[in-house]
């Protein structure tokens, strides 16, 4: 069976310009992910995992090469209507939850559809919040959760919207060992119960190896592209790319 990829990156390139100094983020990096899959993006520090989520999500262009997101070819696009496709298509968690302390939980999971013009889907974000365990949290404030809620929030916010890609940028990386792996199983049980495609950014092996793929970033290219990897492997290439 062959499917349409949710996200495609075909031979992308980005680089930054500041001053005098021009850096190649993105160095012709060609990607494609499916629903249904779970994907951890690694490499060391500024090998361009952070860009290549940007990219694949339209939250920054491409200098060159095409990026496909749920059929779409989003350099073609202007903004208003890239807005659009990452509003219907994508869901977002980052490090730092980015919860509104001054909303509730349940307000906070509604908030991008009403921003969308959407009618808030009032059962579906509570069957979502249930989802990652905070059934009867609905009403309680972000600053009254533990980080592991917090960040449980926000993925029901991804959800809400039920997108066919959620981009997680170091999800777990503000969180205790528990936490961090309640957020996996969760994730992992998005991408196998709701078909959802998950692609996550990391620097942890452990938390890497929840996923089917590894692919590993190196000044800007693909170096490694591992399915179904374990810590082990993951922390043994991450260790030949980083001398
Ligand atoms: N807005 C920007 N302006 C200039 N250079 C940038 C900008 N964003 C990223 N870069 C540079 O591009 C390269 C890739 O950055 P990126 O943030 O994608 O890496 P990363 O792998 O996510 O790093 P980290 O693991 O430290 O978060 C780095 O050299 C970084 O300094």
């Amino acid at each position: 069976m062959t499917t349409t990829p949710v996200v495609e990156l075909t031979d992308v390139r980005r680089t930054y310009r500041s001053g005098d100094t021009t850096t190649r983020a993105l160095d012709g990096v060609s990607l494609s992910f499916a629903a249904a899959t779970f994907t951890a993006v690694m490499g060391p520090s500024g090998s361009g995992k952070s860009t290549l989520l940007q990219c694949a999500a339209g939250l920054d262009r491409a200098d060159a090469g095409r990026v496909r997101l749920a059929g779409q070819e989003l350099g073609a696009l202007r903004e208003p209507r890239l807005t659009v496709i990452r509003r219907q298509h994508t869901g977002f968690v980052f490090q730092a939850y980015n919860l509104i302390d001054a909303l509730t939980v349940e307000q906070n999971v509604l908030l991008p559809q009403r921003l969308c013009g959407v009618r808030p889907d009032r059962a579906w974000a509570r069957e979502v919040l249930a989802k990652v365990g905070l059934a009867g949290r609905e009403d309680a404030r972000p600053a009254q959760l533990s980080g592991g809620q917090r960040q449980r929030v926000a993925l029901a916010r991804a959800l809400a919207g039920r997108p066919a890609v959620i981009f997680a940028d170091e999800p777990t990386g503000a969180l205790d060992l528990q936490s961090g792996r309640e957020v996996l199983a969760l994730l992992r049980s998005v991408v196998d119960e709701y078909a959802t495609a998950v692609i996550m950014v990391t620097h942890d092996p452990a938390a890497a190896a929840w996923a089917d793929r590894a692919v590993i970033l190196a000044d800007g290219r693909i170096v490694r592209d591992l399915p179904e990897p374990t810590a082990e492997l993951i922390a043994t290439e991450m260790m030949a790319v980083t001398k």
